[in-house]
């Protein structure tokens, strides 16, 4: 699914209104009452003491409509205009005349004197701005914007909540106010998926207000959210008659003294995503444990209890390297010569990357389209600091592009970032942070490529399926006793849950305009 931009979102919904002969009015109707459908359906006419606060542009404009609604069905409602400037919309005042026609006059706020009485039992509604937002909001908007903060009552945004850019970096943290739930429309926000936004808004879910399909696509997006159905398009099924062979031959390179755990379960992760055959590179004292954890995989051996050498015979499709492998000297070197050598896929993770940082000249010996899984922390180690997380996208991006690599940004909203695109994961949850998952990762992402799977594809699939695995297991684990172990059990789980015509609200918001 894709992301829009700001300019994006108000040029399709231009493009809606001329194609669809649809009037802008309508289109917002349309928007604003699917909004109050949601409220009216967790409701079911409570008698809640419900606050809406419009502001003067189309977001305010939304806000009419659904007071309006909320009036009709005999909600216990306040409508109230935020007037921080006389530019009223058309769209608005349209609105706000149907508001007035129905003998329900919005009250005024024009400065703190106006504030009315929230209580946290009550409901509030943020229609002050949304996508129209060009500056921190200032004066008594700030004030009030902190004052509903300050209540902490249940509160709905619309579109987003106010005070939050689409695409750029909130600058005053004081001037958003922050949302329990956010109904977006047609889009997910690129401001949704960083984690410097993650005080502003609990959850959030899209509406599809059916705005024009086509012309969203022709603008060629390079922002994705990846959702099931998309993932479903990459699934590679079986034929009935392959073999192993067909299947590619991954291999796992990592390990030393105490850390043999993390090459294990990466080795273990290339088998049960489906690689034909699957081996493992490690030293020596890591041999018993490995052939005894995976008796499925075939074990070459290094040096005693660190890698020195890289010289394994095995001829595999491709290789993960990294998980526990350390960066001691002779490590440092012996991958050096390997990097220098080797033209076979890659996906590099862990300490393989550290080391890409400390020598970073090796970047030119990467194949094109290796993947690499850094965590933020590597990941600054490899391309620097950043001053936002829309910046470390863009330098992210940059550094993709100079050395043609897949980058795998891992986090809540894992993102993998190539040179013309950026894929948002949409799977996974806290008790992915824990031991061994990335090593989980990287196994099957390995796994994936030696299927066959194009880099980028194993890369978003792959991603998909390891937060996927966390997301079912949730209803039967917790998330403190969900292990990197876990990852791999639910693993068959999450691969059929792909085949599963189930509840994705996303999808499901489809609208019929
Ligand atoms: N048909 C459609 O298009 C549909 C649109 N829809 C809805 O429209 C919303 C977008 O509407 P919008 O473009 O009118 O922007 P919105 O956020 O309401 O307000 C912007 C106003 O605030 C002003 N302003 C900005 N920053 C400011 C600040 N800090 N402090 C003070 N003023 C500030 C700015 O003017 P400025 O001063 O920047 O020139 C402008 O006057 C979108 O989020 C969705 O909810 C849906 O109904 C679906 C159909
Ligand atoms: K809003």
């Amino acid at each position: 699914m894709f992301i829009l931009n700001s300019h994006q979102i108000a040029a399709a919904d231009q493009a809606t209104i001329n194609s669809n002969n649809i009037s802008s009015i309508d289109l917002m109707e349309h928007a604003a009452k699917q909004c109050f459908n949601w409220l009216h359906n967790q409701l079911q006419n409570q008698n809640i003491k419900i606050h809406v606060f419009c502001g003067i542009g189309n977001n305010g404009g939304d806000g009419l409509v659904i007071a309006r609604y909320l009036y009709e069905n005999g909600y216990n409602i306040t409508c109230y205009i935020v007037n921080f400037s006389e530019k009223r919309t058309k769209e608005f005042l349209v609105n706000y005349n149907r508001l007035k026609e129905i003998g329900k006059w919005p009250t005024i706020i024009n400065s703190e004197n106006d504030f009315p009485e929230v209580a946290f039992e009550d409901i509030v509604i943020d229609t002050i701005f949304g996508n129209g937002l060009t500056r921190s909001p200032e004066g008594f908007t700030k004030e009030l914007i902190n004052y509903l903060n300050s209540i902490k009552a249940f509160t709905l945004a619309i579109d987003l909540p106010s005070g939050l850019f689409t695409d750029t970096s909130v600058i005053d943290k004081e001037t958003v106010l922050k949302a329990s739930h956010v109904l977006t429309f047609q889009t997910p926000k690129l401001a949704f998926l960083l984690p410097e936004n993650s005080d502003f808004f609990e959850t959030w879910e899209v509406l599809d207000i059916g705005l024009d399909s086509n012309f969203i696509k022709s603008l060629n997006p390079t922002l994705n959210y990846t959702i099931k159905s998309e993932i479903l398009q990459l699934y590679k099924p079986r034929k009935k008659w392959s073999h192993k062979g067909t299947f590619g031959h991954a291999l796992i390179i990592g390990g030393s003294f105490g850390k043999i755990g993390a090459v294990t379960l990466a080795t273990k992760a290339a088998l049960k995503i489906g690689s034909g055959l699957v081996s493992a590179y490690l030293p020596k004292c890591g041999y018993p444990v490995l052939q005894i954890a995976v008796p499925e995989a075939m074990v070459e051996v290094d040096n005693d209890t660190s890698l020195e050498y890289f010289n394994f015979k095995t001829n595999a499709t491709v290789i993960g390297i990294g998980p526990g492998m350390g960066t001691v000297e002779k490590t440092a070197n012996g991958f050096e010569r390997f990097i220098k050598e080797n033209k076979l896929p890659l996906v590099i993770d862990a300490d393989a990357i550290n080391l890409l940082s400390q020598n970073k000249s090796l970047l030119n010996f990467l194949p094109k389209n290796t993947v690499l899984t850094p965590h933020p922390k590597e990941l600054e180690r490899l391309i620097g600091t950043w001053k936002n997380d829309f910046e470390r996208l863009e330098k992210t991006t940059d550094f993709s592009k100079k050395h043609d690599l897949i980058m795998v940004i891992k986090g809540a909203h894992t993102v993998i970032i190539d040179s013309t695109s950026k894929y948002f994961n949409s799977t996974g949850n806290p008790a992915l942070a824990t031991a061994g998952s990335g090593d989980v990762l990287t196994g099957i992402i390995t796994g994936l490529i030696a299927q066959g799977y194009e880099p980028i594809n194993a890369a978003i699939f792959g991603v998909y399926l390891h937060g996927k695995t966390a997301d079912i297991a949730i209803s039967e684990t917790s998330y403190e006793t969900f292990t990197a172990s876990s990852i791999l059990k639910y693993l068959p789980n999450a691969l059929l849950d792909l085949f599963n015509k189930d509840d994705n609200l996303i999808e499901n918001n489809k609208s019929d305009i």
